[in-house]
């Protein structure tokens, strides 16, 4: 029972959080041959920077983001932004790229100097949202979902942005019974990835601390979105 309005929405936000993809080149040239710790840590930097610009052209396609204060824009920006890169590096990290180069993908991010305690929550946190086999129309719901959260640091109107995320739950939520009618905990399973996503960005916090410990390059925008 979607609505007309609810299916415009949908549509919005699917075909927005499609068209800002990953550049190719970068994701590429991840896939391309060896490389030292410190090459994959600058790939990754690349990848991370383009994720972050990604998110936020991504972000203002969500219908009445950009009626938010404009302050509370910026603040669920920075508060969403690990959620938001986990959630879409685990969709890039799921989609079997074509001769299966998930393995290497794996490689150069176990390569660059994160430390294995970091990269295990990774990872799993990326197997269990492959498991979820979701349809595009998910992830890009699910990742709105994530950016509307409105207990994020600083922000001052959480009414509004309450607003805005029942509406998108509400649509996601009718969404999984119809793609997922032989599972009717679907929805439940998928809001509860979000719990694991802010466990995961405890650790990003202290991965980015180790990175600065030893005296990695951060780019401005990466030093901005998380005021490193
Ligand atoms: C400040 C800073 C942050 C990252 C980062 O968060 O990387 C993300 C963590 C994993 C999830 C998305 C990433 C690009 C990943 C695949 C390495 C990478 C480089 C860098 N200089």
């Amino acid at each position: 029972e979607i609505t007309k309005e609810q299916q415009a929405l949908m549509k919005i936000i699917t075909d927005a959080y499609n068209r800002h993809q990953i550049p190719q080149d970068v994701a590429k040239k991840l896939l391309q041959d060896q490389y030292s710790a410190e090459e994959n840590f600058l790939l990754l930097t690349e990848m991370a920077t383009s994720q972050v610009q990604v998110l936020v052209e991504f972000t203002k396609n969500i219908p009445g983001f950009l009626s938010l204060d404009r302050e509370d824009q910026i603040a669920l920006l920075k508060g969403s932004a690990v959620e938001a890169m986990f959630l879409r590096s685990a969709q890039v990290f799921n989609r079997k790229t074509p001769s299966g180069h998930t393995e290497v993908l794996e490689e150069r991010i176990r390569k660059s100097g994160i430390s294995e305690e970091f990269i295990t929550p990774m990872f799993n946190f990326y197997k269990s949202i492959g498991e979820l086999h979701m349809v595009q129309e998910e992830q890009a719901l699910l990742t709105t979902v994530t950016i509307l959260t409105p207990d994020r640091p600083y922000v001052k109107d959480q009414q509004a942005v309450e607003r805005l995320q029942e509406t998108i739950l509400d649509v996601l939520r009718k969404l999984c019974v119809l793609q997922h009618p032989q599972e009717p905990q679907y929805f439940a399973r998928l809001l509860g990835r979000l719990t694991e996503l802010r466990t995961l960005s405890h650790y990003h916090t202290e991965m980015l601390a180790s990175w600065r410990m030893n005296d990695h390059k951060f780019t401005p925008l990466l030093c901005e979105i998380w005021d490193v």
